[in-house]
């Protein structure tokens, strides 16, 4: 019965759109209809909605029969008066309440029980109850399966509810998240990381909890930890302080966004170079099959970190180190920090949470891990302002920096961001945009690796505009290198390294005839959008050509959001192309990338991760 119910709102909406779509009277004037007793049976069971058996085939154009009815119902003629019929067409106009959006039932009624249960008690059974139910696929947050999972199982919208949850839907279809951003206001509130908002609020008492989450702690109920267990789980009207709590993060990323535009064309000499260590890091770790070892996707999270590291604190930390990884060195422990807080921040957020209670073993550690690059970058930002400060006291009438100084140094002067901010800003960044960057890059060469023949067309085109081994890639060769851009934007498509986008709705809305109220949390699953075959053709395929085609709309039509989208899109996304596209012309013009082994999928751990080692053979091309 359980899987039964939740089908009945969608039957009551279609067989709505089946009334108005196909009258059912020939003339205005007919006072007395046939119907066949099948007809009138599914229409009761829609309008009373119990048309728990109805199959999701029904189509607008076929009136909604069942197979099964019409062999249990024998069919007569009777007669009905059409004016019944009409008025109920006319009801049926308004949109359905959220109630009936279909979504796992257990969830619902356990809903109404929940706030009588001791709180974790609640936590627990609920979570049992979700697993249950699911069997074991919708292991929250892990991977896009569990989602999928719901979309095949209820359709294109989706309601969870219950004590864990709050109001939450869940969406894929392009015109649906179209209307979601349309109603974007000037302060999108996205959910947050719930622990690291807890680490940076309640633990190092930072005034905001970062860009990927929105608390503000401006209020000494912020600093209640119980308070923003039950705020994160709370109802509508609770969730309204999240709108006004946004503001503060909105100022600061306006100035963010402009400075990054600004030093765009600076950081492009830095990231060249760093592509070449990686290149020569790769020569010295392959064996004499040219295979780098099992560890390959270190070195390209090393990559990444020393692209981000030399553009924002202006700094070579020495992560792609050529005579060889030193132990102690302050790279290697921030890299080791880097790990370990990806992999105990993916078990704290994911299942049972119940460091919100105690701090756990996990939660220590993520804590503990947290706090060496919370430290590192501390200190950077502390250097920064002793040279701000030094230069105050030298009596410099104007502090404003250059656009040779650190882009640091111009957070903290010209923008006056707060120190606090900039600190958790940066280790947003490391933790999610560095991890992505790198992560999308290591998709990127496995397809590469996966498809000679999209490679050599690739090569072709890198080498027609870089004939030499030693010409130097140059912005202008980048930007004429299409199908070096359509390769990127295939991987994205297929794996994007975040893939939901959500929002806290600002407003009431109407989404596929269902009423979503002002304050709902929308989960936006743009990796199921992008792969569904209404948007685009062949879509498990990796078929770079299909972005140089006119036809294709991506981002215009929603179909494809690898960076978000509106004012809360990615503040990174400038930066990620330009290291992408960079490292991936001048690998592939000094080597063949080969992979010999099981398909690489990817897995959801905070971002999306190869889920098998990177064992690439690169032959010299030369
Ligand atoms: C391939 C690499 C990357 C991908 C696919 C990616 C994707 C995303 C996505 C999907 C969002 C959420 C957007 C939304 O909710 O509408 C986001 C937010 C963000 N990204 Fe990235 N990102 C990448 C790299 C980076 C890098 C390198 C940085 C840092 C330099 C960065 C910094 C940020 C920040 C600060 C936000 C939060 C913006 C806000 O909330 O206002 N990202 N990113």
């Amino acid at each position: 019965m359980q899987r039964l119910l939740p089908g009945l709102a969608s039957i009551s909406r279609q067989y709505s759109a089946i009334k108005m779509s196909k009258p059912l009277g020939t003339s205005e004037s007919q006072k007395r209809l046939n119907l066949d007793t099948s007809d009138i049976l599914s229409a009761s069971m829609a309008q009373s909605q119990a048309a728990s058996l109805v199959n999701e085939s029904l189509h607008a154009d076929t009136i909604p029969l069942l197979d099964h009815t019409a062999e249990e119902v024998p069919s007569t003629t009777l007669e009905v008066s059409t004016s019944r019929v009409e008025s109920q067409i006319v009801a049926d106009k308004s949109p359905l309440p959220f109630e009936e959006i279909p979504g796992p039932a257990i969830l619902k009624i356990w809903e109404k029980y929940w706030k009588y249960v001791p709180l974790l008690g609640t936590q627990v059974l609920s979570s049992l109850l979700i697993n249950r139910f699911t069997q074991g696929r919708l292991t929250w947050n892990r991977n896009i399966t569990p989602l999928k999972y719901l979309f095949n199982e209820y359709g294109c919208i989706v309601r969870i509810n219950g004590p864990l949850a709050g109001d939450i839907v869940m969406i894929h279809r392009p015109e649906h998240i179209a209307e979601v951003f349309k109603q974007e206001g000037d302060m999108p509130v996205r959910s947050g990381i719930d622990i690291l908002q807890h680490y940076r609020l309640n633990y190092r008492k930072y005034r905001l909890a970062g860009p990927f989450s929105v608390l503000v702690n401006t209020c000494k109920y912020h600093r209640n930890f119980m308070h923003n267990f039950l705020l994160i789980n709370s109802r509508s009207t609770d969730r309204e302080m999240l709108f006004r709590q946004g503001t503060e993060w909105i100022e600061v990323r306006e100035k963010i966004e402009q400075l990054f535009n600004r030093i765009a064309p600076s950081f492009f000499g830095k990231i060249d170079a760093i592509c070449d260590e990686l290149i020569a890091r790769i020569y010295k770790i392959r064996n004499r099959q040219n295979e780098v070892p099992v560890s390959f996707h270190e070195d390209m999270i090393r990559w990444a970190m020393e692209c981000f590291c030399d553009v924002t604190l202006n700094k070579r930390l020495g992560f792609l180190e050529p005579a060889g990884y030193n132990s102690s060195s302050e790279a290697t422990r921030i890299i080791n920090a880097l790990v370990t807080a990806h992999k105990y921040l993916c078990s704290c957020e994911t299942g049972f949470q119940v460091w919100r209670f105690f701090l756990t073993p996990f939660a220590r550690k993520l804590f503990e891990a947290c706090d060496v690059l919370d430290n590192v970058i501390g200190k950077y930002v502390r250097q920064a302002q002793g040279k701000v400060r030094v230069r105050k006291s030298q009596g410099e009438k104007s502090l404003t920096t250059d656009d040779s100084s650190p882009v640091l140094e111009r957070f903290l002067v010209n923008e006056g961001i707060h120190p606090d901010d900039v600190c958790t800003l940066l280790m947003d960044m490391i933790m999610l945009g560095v991890q992505a960057t790198a992560n999308s890059e290591a998709f990127v060469l496995y397809h590469l690796a996966k498809n000679p023949r999209t490679q050599r067309k690739l090569y072709d085109e890198i080498t027609s505009l870089l004939p030499n081994n030693d010409s130097p890639v140059t912005e202008k060769a980048l930007r004429n290198m299409p199908y070096l851009k359509a390769c990127l934007q295939e991987t994205l498509r297929l794996h994007p390294a975040i893939p939901y986008i959500t929002r806290l709705l600002p407003k009431t809305i109407s989404l596929h005839g269902y009423t979503i109220p002002k304050g709902t949390f929308v989960i936006m699953a743009n990796q199921i959008t992008s792969q569904r075959e209404e948007n685009f053709e062949d879509p498990l395929k990796f078929r770079p050509e299909r972005w140089l085609s006119s036809s294709v709309k991506g981002d215009t039509d929603f179909s494809y959001l690898p960076f978000g989208h509106g004012v809360r899109s990615c503040l990174g996304k400038n930066m990620a192309e330009t290291e992408m596209m960079l490292v991936t012309a001048k690998l592939i013009r000094q080597f063949r990338v080969e992979y010999d082994y099981a398909d690489i999928k990817d897995s959801f751990k905070m971002v999306n991760v190869p889920n098998k080692p990177l064992r690439f053979r690169f032959e010299n091309r030369y």
